[in-house]
């Protein structure tokens, strides 16, 4: 209790009170405590900002504790001024101790910190880092376009590698049978005509027996690339079998298909290629023009009857399903 009262007791001879008798000294004074503790309260609440603001901060504490000691400054300040009407010198005491305190830990902690803080890298040195690391950026981004590219190129090239017959560089079984599909589907969409063609080189066999395989591979080739030499852009051709080919012919009736096929029988049969390796042969066709009732298998079954009955009927001619 009397601890408590001689904390509050104002009634002390103030020194203050000399201050009183000069109003010039007294607003120096005033004035300047005034405006040191205004100072002293907003900076450790710029700190106090700072560090909530960047969580990337080093020795964030440092900065507290300096808004720590700058508060007690300020603190220190304010009982100046109200000292030079009350006497509150045992408060203004504590507040002057911690204070001193506060600041002795602020010192030796800064003291500690000072290697570390000077060993941090300089502007110049972080610029140096700066433009380094831009430069591995660089670099890693053009290594990546470079692996995209390549990566795009080897997806193109697994892509065509599963849709493509190796020997005739045609649609493979699979894939020709996958746009058959997609096209009997659009052409019942949008009430249009399609037509196939099955195609078998004759007498294929003898010409592996008499010319070899590879002959009989340069064949394959040359015929294939025939084929495709008479078809439109829009058409699909592809290799169903090891001397078998089908052809989807989109936006087609029966009529256009059979001079179609008719065509590509005649151009295969007056083939005169330059080079004497590369065996000629004639081939057998079987054309389809899709009805209402047919699926894909209902679609090649009736083809492949025709290209039966072009086989039986001599060879290197065409036939046409019946409707
Ligand atoms: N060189 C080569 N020959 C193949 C390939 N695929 C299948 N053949 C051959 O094609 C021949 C087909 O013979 P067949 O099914 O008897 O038919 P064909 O001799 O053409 O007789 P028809 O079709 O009745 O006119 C076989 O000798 C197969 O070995 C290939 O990729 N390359």
């Amino acid at each position: 209790m009397a601890f408590i009262n001689e904390l509050l007791n104002g009634d002390f001879m103030p020194h203050g009170h000399c201050l009183l008798w000069r109003t010039d000294l007294l607003l120096l004074h005033v004035g300047g405590d005034t405006l040191t503790f205004i100072a002293y309260m907003l900076i450790p609440l710029a700190l106090i900002k700072l560090v909530r603001a960047r969580d990337d901060l080093r020795f964030d504490w440092i900065f507290l504790l300096f808004a720590g000691f700058i508060f007690f400054c300020g603190a220190t300040h304010i009982l100046g001024i109200i000292n030079v009407w009350h006497g509150y010198y045992y408060i203004h005491g504590i507040i002057k101790s911690m204070t001193g305190i506060i600041s002795m830990l602020t010192a030796i902690l800064l003291w500690y910190l000072l290697p570390q803080a000077i060993s941090l890298p300089g502007k110049h040195a972080m610029e140096a880092k700066i433009v380094e690391l831009m430069r591995a950026e660089h670099e890693l981004a053009a290594s990546n376009q470079r692996l995209e590219a390549e990566v795009q190129k080897r997806t193109a090239q697994l892509e065509k590698m599963a849709t493509t017959d190796e020997l005739t560089e045609l649609f493979n079984r699979r894939e020709i049978m996958r746009l058959l599909g997609l096209e009997i589907a659009r052409a019942e969409r949008q009430g249009s005509a399609l037509s196939i063609m099955m195609l078998d080189l004759d007498h294929f066999k003898a010409v592996n027996d008499n010319f070899g395989h590879q002959a009989g591979d340069r064949a394959l080739k040359s015929a294939a690339e025939n084929f495709k030499q008479q078809l439109r852009i829009t058409d699909f051709i592809g290799r169903i079998g090891g001397e078998e080919f089908l052809v989807i012919l989109p936006d087609t009736d029966i009529n256009s298909a059979y001079a179609l096929a008719e065509r590509v029988r005649l151009a295969l049969e007056q083939q005169t290629t330059e080079n004497p390796s590369i065996p000629s042969c004639t081939a057998s066709l079987g054309v389809a023009q899709c009805l209402s009732t047919d699926d894909l298998h209902s679609l090649i079954q009736r083809a492949d009857e025709a290209l039966y009955q072009a086989k039986s009927n001599g060879r290197n001619c065409v036939y046409q399903a019946p409707d």
